[in-house]
């Protein structure tokens, strides 16, 4: 158990820049490794592999930024932890050639991409006794609302399979106002489990914790950078990935 601690929308997108900028000097992608095997963890954590492997699905969907990235990393540790991650990408990234070479892993790892005729009939594949949860990893800290399909209809589907199948949100449950939470009269959906990275985002706090598990992920800061940007850094166990509130 930690206190919580938050950062705005704002503040998010600064120690991002900071952390990638010439003095720190992180790629994006070393922080997107870390951030995605986060979720994985939390994913092994909340749903433990099931002895009949049919039941192990893992359905993640996956948005045009790095939130979008940090979801296609998942779906890698994912497949390594004996997972049988899906990936629906419906609008990808040409933003660096990186999400092609993420692609390219997913593949490398026979990890399944829905082709454009699959994507239609993308609900096809949300099996109840087959996936053990979804994976919403289409908007994080940059969503600026309102939705625009399909991630709309996206989302009120999530909504729809809310007592159904688990969603895992990445970040922020998309749709949600990344300072102010659920927003009126637009699609929203309410998480069984939210994977805060690096520090929780304000919105957070309109979550029931009797419905939402919440984590912190994204193990990369140094106490002093943490308390630069006014949040003590989190207690991590041992080698953890992440840190149940
Ligand atoms: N330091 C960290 O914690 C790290 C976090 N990471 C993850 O990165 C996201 C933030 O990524 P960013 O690329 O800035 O933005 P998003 O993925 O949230 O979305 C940008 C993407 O979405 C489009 N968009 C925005 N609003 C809308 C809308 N209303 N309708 C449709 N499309 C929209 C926009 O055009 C862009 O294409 C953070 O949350 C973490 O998940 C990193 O992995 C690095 C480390
Ligand atoms: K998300």
């Amino acid at each position: 158990m930690s206190i919580l601690k938050l950062v705005s929308s704002k503040a998010a997108s600064e120690i991002d820049k900071e952390l990638m900028g010439p003095q720190v000097g992180f790629t994006l992608q070393q922080l997107m490794e870390l951030a995605g095997f986060s979720v994985a963890q939390a994913i092994q954590r909340e749903y433990p592999l099931n002895q009949n492997r049919n039941k192990n699905g893992v359905f993640i969907i996956v948005g045009p930024g790095n939130n979008g990235g940090d979801g296609l990393v998942c779906a890698r540790h994912l497949k390594l932890f004996g997972y049988n991650p899906i990936v629906y990408y419906p609008v990808r990234s040409k933003r660096t050639e990186f999400y092609s070479q993420l692609v390219n892993q997913l593949e490398f790892f026979q990890v399944p991409i829905l082709s454009e005729e699959q994507q239609n009939k993308w609900t096809e594949y949300l099996e109840p006794g087959k996936i053990a949860c979804i994976v919403d990893a289409i908007f994080g800290f940059s969503f600026k609302p309102p939705i625009r399909e399909p991630f709309g209809t996206i989302v009120e589907e999530l909504n729809k399979l809310e007592d159904k199948i688990p969603v895992v949100a990445v970040d922020i449950p998309t749709g949600w106002d990344v300072d102010n939470g659920p927003i009126e009269n637009e699609p929203s959906y309410v998480p069984s489990v939210l994977v805060s990275l690096t520090v929780p985002k304000p919105c957070s706090q309109c979550i029931n914790p009797k419905r939402t598990t919440h984590y912190v992920g994204g193990r990369f800061i140094p106490r002093h950078f943490a308390e630069k940007y006014g949040f003590e850094p989190y207690e991590y166990k041992g080698t953890d990935q992440i840190l149940k509130f």
